[in-house]
C-alpha cells in the first residue's frame, strides 16, 4: 500500500488530497504518479473507478506554476459531463495551490467562456469541438501548454474526434508531456499513441480481469418482448439505491424513460440529442437522488463518477466488449460494491461469449424474477421502512392508536396490514417499447474497429430504423395480457397505446 505522503508531493497537494478524504493511493496512482512527475509520456490503463483522474491530475498540478498566468495544462475529454467532472476533481486537487481550472464545452454560452478565459486559468478541460472553436477565435492560446491529457482517448476515437484532436495538437508545443488514460485500450488507440506521444511508458495495473472484482456480473436470457417486464421486476426485487439502464439507441433511451415513468419509477433519460441544460438537470437530479433510475446511451455515461450507483442494467447487450466494461464500471467505484445485469436475447448469446472472453470473467446466469417475486421484493422494502420507523424514539404519540388497533386485531394481521399499505405493488401498466433489431449474428467480425464505428454512429445519431417497428403485435409489456390483469384498475389502456414514437 502506498501512502500519498511517500510519493514526494508538495505540501499543498498533500493537504488537498487529505481534504478529499483519500488515504492511500490506488495502484494506478502509485505506479503512474512517480513516472508522471519525471515528465515522461504515459499510457495508463486501469479498471473503471480506480482513480485515473487523480493519477494524471496530481503530476499535472504539481507542474503548474501558479505565478505564470498562461494556460499550462490541457485535458481533452469526450463529453461535456466528463469535462465538468474532471475539472471539478482537478480543482479539488489544486485547491491549496490555488491552481485555476476552467472547463469549456459546447452548449454553453461562448461569451461567458471567453470572459472566464480572461481570468487566466492555468488548466483547461474541454471537449474537442469547443476547444477548436476557441482556438480559431484566438480566445485560447495553447503555446505554453506543458501537459496534455487525453481522457477516454478510445472513446474520442470512436466518436470521430481524431481530426479535431490533431488540429488542437498542432497548436500545442511538441515538447509537452502527454498522458493518455482509459480502462480499455483497443488496438486503434496505439496508433494515436504513436502519433501523439514520445516514447510513452505503458503502465497497466496488473490484473487478470479488465473489470473490478467488486462488481457482481449477471446475465439474463430474455426475449426482446419480455425485456421491459423483466427490467421492472428486477428493479422491484433488487430495489437499487441508484441504477443506470443502458439502451442501444437514443430512441430506446427515450422510450425506456417514458415507460418506466408510466410504471411509477423515478426515471429520466440522458443522451446526446438533449440540450446541455437538460442533460445537466437530469444528472443533477440523479446525483441528488431525486430520480433513482438514469437511462443512458454509452456515450452519455463514459467516465461518469456518481457515487451510490448500485446497479447497472444493460437493457441491450453492447456490441463491443469495451462498451460493456465502461458501462458496468459506473458501479463498483472506489472500492464499493455493485451489480450488473445484462439482458441477452437468444440470438445475441454469441455477444455474451465475446464479452466474457474479453473480460476473462464469466457472468452468472440469473433467472428473470416472476411477478410474485417482484411483489415480495416490494413487501420487503415496505418492511424495511417499518423497521426503520420502529427505531425512532418519538413514536409515543402513536401508541394510543396502536394499542387500540391491537386490542381488536391479531398482531400478525395488524403488521401485515401495515406492510400492505406501504407496499408499492408491481405495476404492469402496458407500455410501448419499439423492438430493437438484434445485433448481426456473431460471425460478422464484430470485434474490428470498422464495425465499432458503425455501431457507435448509429447510437449517436439515433438514425437506426429499429427495423422491426411493425404494427401492434410487437409491443413490450402491452402484449402480456396475464400481467396486466394484476393491477386491473390501472389506467385505461388507450392512454398508453400511443403511436410508435418516431424520431428518425
Ligand atoms: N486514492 C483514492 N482513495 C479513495 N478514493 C479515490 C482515490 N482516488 C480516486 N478516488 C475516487 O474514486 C472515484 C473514481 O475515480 P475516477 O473517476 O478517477 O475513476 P476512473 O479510473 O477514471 O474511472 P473510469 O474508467 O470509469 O473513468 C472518484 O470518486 C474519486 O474521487
Ligand atoms: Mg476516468
Amino acid at each position: 500500500m502506498t501512502k500519498f505522503a511517500d510519493l514526494n508531493l508538495s505540501a499543498s497537494t498533500l493537504k488537498s488530497i487529505k481534504r478529499m478524504g483519500f488515504e492511500e493511493a490506488t495502484p494506478i496512482q502509485a505506479s503512474t504518479i512517480p513516472v508522471g512527475l519525471e515528465g515522461k509520456d504515459i499510457i495508463g490503463q486501469a479498471q473503471t473507478g480506480t482513480g485515473k483522474t487523480t493519477a494524471f491530475g496530481i503530476p499535472m498540478i504539481e507542474k503548474i506554476d501558479v505565478k505564470n498566468p498562461k494556460v499550462q495544462a490541457l485535458i481533452i475529454a469526450p463529453t461535456r459531463e466528463l469535462a465538468i467532472q474532471v475539472s471539478e476533481e482537478l480543482y479539488r486537487i489544486g485547491a491549496d495551490k490555488r491552481a485555476r481550472v476552467l472547463s469549456v464545452y459546447g452548449g454553453q454560452d461562448i461569451q461567458r467562456q471567453i470572459r472566464a478565459m480572461k481570468k487566466n486559468p492555468h488548466i483547461i478541460v474541454g471537449t474537442p469541438g469547443r476547444l477548436l472553436d476557441h482556438i480559431k477565435r484566438k480566445t485560447l492560446n495553447l503555446e505554453n501548454v506543458e501537459t496534455l491529457v487525453l481522457d477516454e482517448a478510445d472513446e474520442m476515437l470512436n466518436m470521430g474526434f481524431i481530426e479535431d484532436i490533431e488540429s488542437i495538437l498542432e497548436t500545442v508545443p511538441s515538447t509537452r508531456q502527454t498522458l493518455l488514460f482509459s480502462a480499455t485500450m483497443p488496438d486503434p488507440i496505439r496508433r494515436i499513441a504513436n502519433r501523439f506521444m514520445t516514447e510513452p511508458e505503458v503502465i497497466k495495473v496488473k490484473s487478470k480481469e479488465v473489470t473490478v472484482s467488486n462488481i457482481e456480473q449477471y446475465f439474463t436470457k430474455v426475449s426482446e418482448k419480455e425485456k421491459f417486464d423483466t427490467l421492472s421486476r428486477l428493479i422491484d426485487v433488487q430495489s437499487p439505491e441508484l441504477a443506470i439502464v443502458f439502451g442501444r439507441t437514443k430512441r430506446r433511451v427515450d422510450e425506456l424513460a417514458r415507460a418506466l415513468s408510466i410504471r411509477g419509477y423515478l426515471a429520466e433519460g440522458i443522451h446526446g440529442d438533449l440540450s446541455q441544460a437538460r442533460r445537466m438537470t437530469v444528472l443533477k437530479k440523479f446525483k441528488e437522488g431525486r430520480i433513482d433510475i438514469l437511462i443512458a446511451t454509452d456515450v452519455a455515461a463514459r467516465g461518469l463518477d456518481i457515487s451510490g450507483v448500485t446497479h447497472v442494467y444493460n437493457f441491450d447487450i453492447p456490441q463491443d466488449p469495451e462498451s460493456y466494461v465502461h458501462r458496468i464500471g459506473r458501479t463498483g467505484r472506489a472500492g464499493k460494491k455493485g451489480m450488473s445485469i445484462t439482458f441477452v436475447t437468444p440470438r445475441e448469446m454469441g455477444y455474451l461469449k465475446i464479452v466474457e472472453q474479453t473480460t476473462k470473467k464469466k457472468m452468472t446466469a440469473l433467472k428473470p424474477p416472476s411477478l410474485n417475486e417482484a411483489l415480495e421484493g416490494q413487501q420487503r422494502l415496505a418492511l424495511e421502512k417499518l423497521v426503520e420507523a420502529a427505531k425512532e424514539s418519538d413514536l409515543k404519540d402513536y401508541y394510543p392508536l396502536a394499542e387500540e388497533f391491537l386490542g381488536d386485531h391479531d398482531p400478525v394481521q395488524a403488521v401485515a396490514a401495515a406492510i400492505r399499505v406501504l407496499t408499492k405493488e408491481p405495476d404492469t401498466t402496458p407500455v410501448e417499447i419499439t423492438e430493437e433489431r438484434p445485433l448481426p449474428s456473431r460471425g460478422g467480425g464484430n470485434r474490428g474497429g470498422g464495425n465499432r464505428g458503425g455501431y457507435k454512429g448509429g447510437a449517436r445519431s439515433g438514425s437506426r430504423g429499429g427495423s422491426s417497428r411493425s404494427g401492434g403485435g410487437n409491443r413490450g409489456g402491452g402484449s402480456r395480457g396475464g400481467d396486466r390483469n394484476r393491477t386491473g384498475g390501472g389506467r385505461p389502456q388507450s392512454s398508453s397505446k400511443r403511436k410508435s414514437y418516431n424520431n428518425s
